[in-house]
């Protein structure tokens, strides 16, 4: 446990120095106590023989004062420690979750991370310097005492080797029902966790069904929870029995055995309070450590979380990674892929090429692969067969920081930070100057949406932007992508109906990202105004490129291209009927 907690941290110095002066603390006190042994032997006599234990008095004492330098060192250490270790594990995680595949982060993986970064770095972290600190005190001053007392009387150590034992046979059991309990009440957890999540989401539902207080699976999760967490303590509550009555029966035998060994007169009284003061040092931090316990498993359970996060395989890095390209050139050659657990391929042998200067419209039915050639562009993922270039250079060859700087991704839901329009924007280009940001916002129509705001660029969005609508967001989105001066642009056209204004800013801010002669546009188009502006359509069904050309090409077939923009062009018309 203390070997994998040391590996966790990258910079494990801060540790090791507070552990060592804490190990340093016990071993001291429990060879302070064997100094008892010469001093009572010299005082509980008929004649006391002061002069015998003076040196050993004056050891004790600086040997107290050490003592007390080092607890005044370590407080100050440890307070600092929880932070920086926290803050230490915490850059070594974002650090190794910047190397994953963005395809890695589906909602479980994310909640996992977040559940990782903050609390179970956090609890470790605290962990680590309040309870591996007394568990290395509850350790080695019993076994400092134990070799002391080899020293006064061999019978009384080897009896105090028995306890332990017996201690340690019991403490095994005890961590072993208790991890078991701390994974059952994890998983209740998580299963009240999801409930709640579904609670917060379906509140119109619930409310219009009339069950707001909670629904029959929310109500079950809770008295899963509640369930859990009572039989794991009424399990835990056998082995701490146990484990009490092993120590308290020790310090019984302890006694007995003592009084023995005066009677006997193996020893005198002086040794005899020793040995007694020793036991009573040995025993004491043991009958700590079972209150330790459950905290040391749930910190085994925390660190197996992190280690589980880190030791997700990163993307393969190139070896020797190209860190620019020419052109913003994008090429699929007979690519293959099938997503990990899939149980078939997303796309086969797909080849297509989208040219800088021009805007590509990805169309067909749901599920035929569209998602997924912007995925394998921006590499969220590997191909199984073929390759994906970019500028001519396979994206596994591209410095990965590279490919992103080319790359802006307009998502249909599009997410925004809790901030102000400005900052939104910043993230693109975080020094960008003003007239930077204006024409950025002007070329995506951002500029009438941020003129009617009540605060202008000084406007928070709301949590992940729900001030603004869709079609606002989707703005914002295309203003970054100008903002960040990215060649090659993927975007996901929202497929639900927006207001006519939104629809029109929306068409004319993809056409002004597809007007500059170096950038690649590639857009899951759905709106029959897309298709049309498109330059050059690829149509997938299936996983396979069945059609390719421009739209007035296209259109004189009877393909799936076809077939799209007549099924449009019927909605229209309904629409158009429905507002007359
Ligand atoms: N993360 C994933 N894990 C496993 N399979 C996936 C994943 N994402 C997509 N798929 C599967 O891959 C295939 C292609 O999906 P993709 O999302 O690329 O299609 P699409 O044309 O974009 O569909 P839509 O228009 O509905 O978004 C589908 O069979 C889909 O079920």
């Amino acid at each position: 446990m203390i070997r994998r907690l040391y590996r966790l941290w990258p910079e494990p110095q801060l540790l090791g120095r507070l552990w060592l002066l804490t190990a340093t603390q016990a071993v001291l006190q429990g060879l302070l106590l064997g100094l008892l042994v010469p001093i009572l032997d010299a005082v509980v006599r008929p004649e006391p023989d002061l002069a015998a234990a003076t040196p050993w008095l004056w050891l004790g004492a600086a040997g107290a004062v050490v003592h007390a330098v080092l607890s005044i060192v370590a407080t100050p250490v440890g307070f600092r420690a929880a932070g920086t270790l926290a803050a230490q594990l915490r850059r070594r995680l974002m650090r190794h979750v910047s190397t994953l595949p963005l395809g890695w982060f589906t909602a479980e993986h994310k909640a996992r991370l977040a559940r990782g970064v903050t609390a179970d770095v956090g609890d470790a972290a605290q962990l680590a310097v309040t309870v591996a600190g007394p568990a290395i005190t509850s350790t080695l001053l019993p076994a400092t005492v134990v070799v002391v007392t080899f020293a006064v009387d061999w019978r009384m150590a080897l009896l105090l080797c028995a306890i332990a034992l017996a201690a340690l046979w019991a403490l095994l059991r005890a961590a072993r029902i208790a991890e078991i309990a701390e994974v059952e009440l994890e998983r209740a957890a998580v299963g009240v966790a999801g409930r709640a999540i579904e609670l917060g989401q379906a509140q119109p539902v619930l409310r219009a069904a009339g069950l707001a207080d909670g629904t029959p699976r929310m109500r079950a999760a809770l008295a899963d929870h509640r369930d859990t967490y009572r039989d794991g303590m009424r399990r835990a509550r056998r082995p701490f029995f146990v484990y009490t009555g092993v120590v308290n029966a020790g310090f019984v035998a302890v006694l007995a055995l003592a009084a023995g060994l005066v009677l006997d007169e193996r020893i005198g009284i002086a040794a005899a309070i020793a040995l007694l003061v020793l036991a009573a040092r040995f025993l004491e931090p043991l009958g700590n450590l079972i209150e330790l316990i459950g905290a040391l498993r749930a910190m085994t359970n925390k660190i197996g979380r992190i280690e589980g996060l880190l030791a997700v395989p990163a993307l393969p890095a190139p070896s020797a990674p190209v860190r620019t390209i020419e052109t913003a050139d994008v090429e699929f050659d007979r690519v293959g892929f099938a997503y990990p657990g899939g149980d078939r391929p997303a796309l086969s042998d797909v080849s297509l090429r989208c040219r800088p200067g021009t805007t590509t419209a990805l169309v067909g039915p749901s599920g035929s692969g569209k998602t997924t050639v912007t995925r394998l562009i921006a590499r969220f993922f590997d191909v199984d067969a073929g390759r994906v270039r970019v500028g001519g250079v396979d994206v596994r060859d591209l410095d990965p920081e590279a490919l992103m700087d080319e790359i802006a991704i307009v998502f249909q839901d599009v997410y925004l930070f809790d901030d102000t329009v400005e900052n939104n924007l910043r993230l693109a280009r975080p020094n960008a100057t003003w007239a930077e940001l204006a024409d950025a916002a002007a070329a995506a129509r951002l500029d009438e949406v941020v003129e009617r705001l009540p605060g202008g660029w000084q406007t928070r969005v709301g949590e992940a932007g729900a001030q603004l609508s869709g079609g606002e967001r989707q703005r914002v989105a295309i203003a970054r992508a100008m903002l960040k001066r990215a060649r090659i642009v993927l975007v996901d056209e929202a497929s639900s109906a927006l207001d006519p204004e939104n629809e029109a800013a929306v068409t004319q801010a993809i056409a002004n990202l597809g007007a500059d002669p170096g950038r690649t546009v590639i857009v899951i188009a759905h709106r029959p105004a897309t298709l049309a502006a498109a330059d050059h359509v690829v149509a997938l069904d299936d996983g396979r490129v069945v059609e390719a050309g421009t739209p007035a090409q296209l259109l004189g077939t009877d393909g799936v291209f076809a077939r799209i923009s007549r099924q449009n062009e019927r909605t229209r018309h309904w629409r158009i009927a429905a507002r007359g």
